[in-house]
């Protein structure tokens, strides 16, 4: 499960903080991950055709692969219609092999094939006598390397506009998750995982680059809430972020407010989209990171002296610490 990647080695010193592709590609090389690389992003549409959401889903991964893409991100539920009606029946036994579950079979089958790693957004995930709302990571061996289940559940009453409650169905899940691959440290959370910082926090803290949020936010959350969420995450913790979000389906119960974002360690928006269906490609380069992180040192100077972010759980089932 664990990479040769080892996040004391992901420090490059200052002296070589200088965005220069080919010496910093050199050193990610040299310490197992790729510094330098393509992420797609993967707006789908989906539908109430379990089987078709399959198909779709490997053919927009290959196209995604074929631009370039070393990591791709799917949406938020993307094998189902989000309802708490659809949930129970679209719901796989993941831990129980390939025939129990065509969604994640299809996602080990196409990492290994093209030898990306996959972020594979969300699905409902049956577990005794229990459903989750879980992101399973594939690397380029085609292996799962993790299973996130989302742990703040979307819970939420706005009278005359919105009233959706997760918890219906959905067990919530206990553990932060974080994992090496070969494009580097990442952090996972869904959707309403992204509205609590000191998940975000507890991630960099444990040397993530990257923090991927499958999410679905709807018409009433996401104009409001959206981006400013991510370029939030991504500035406070000077590391990047991508979203994956369902295309908008105008019809349906739940209207997902689209927009797929990546954002890079300044706050800034590197590329996103409308609501429609899309592939975004864009590169991430971790070099940033540490130009960002020695021109605005937070790290040292946050004052451990007055207040304290507490690890309850450490995080290290996924990565070497
Ligand atoms: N699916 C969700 O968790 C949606 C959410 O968080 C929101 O604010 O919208």
């Amino acid at each position: 499960m664990a990479s040769a990647f080892r996040p004391q080695q992901a420090r490059i010193p200052p002296a070589l903080a200088i965005p220069i592709p080919l010496l910093t590609k050199a050193i990610g090389n040299l310490f197992c991950f790729i510094y330098r690389f393509k992420i797609g992003l993967c707006q789908l549409a989906v539908t109430p055709d379990k089987e078709r959401n399959i198909k779709h889903a490997r053919k927009a991964i290959k196209e995604a692969a074929q631009k370039g893409a070393q990591l791709v991100v799917l949406p938020e539920i993307w094998n189902s219609p989000y309802s708490n009606d659809s949930f129970p029946v679209y719901a796989e036994d993941i831990d129980a092999g390939h025939d129990a579950s065509p969604s994640t079979a299809m996602l080990a089958e196409v990492s290994g094939q093209l030898k990306i790693t996959i972020v594979g957004g969300s699905i409902p995930e049956r577990c005794g006598d229990k459903l989750y709302n879980t992101c399973c990571i594939f690397g380029t061996d085609g292996k799962l390397k993790a299973k996130h289940r989302k742990i703040h559940l979307f819970d939420i009453d706005i009278p005359g506009k919105l009233t959706f409650m997760e918890s219906k169905t959905f067990t919530s899940g206990e553990t932060p998750t974080i994992v090496d691959t070969d494009v580097g440290r990442i952090g996972i959370g869904i959707c309403h995982d992204i509205c609590f910082e000191e998940l975000a926090m507890i991630y960099a803290s444990r040397g993530a680059h990257l923090i991927c949020y499958p999410g679905a936010f709807n018409m009433t959350s996401g104009p409001s809430h959206w981006e400013l969420l991510q370029r939030s995450r991504a500035a406070d913790n000077q590391l990047y972020v991508a979203t994956c979000s369902p295309a908008r389906d105008a019809g349906a119960g739940y209207i997902a407010w689209g927009h797929s974002t990546l954002v890079g360690p300044f706050g800034d928006v590197i590329a996103t989209t409308e609501h429609d269906e899309d592939i975004i490609i864009a590169e991430i380069d971790y070099s940033i990171l540490e130009q960002r992180r020695t021109r605005i040192p937070l790290a040292k100077q946050r004052r451990g002296d007055l207040y304290r972010l507490v690890d309850i759980r450490r995080l290290d089932a996924h990565c070497r610490l």
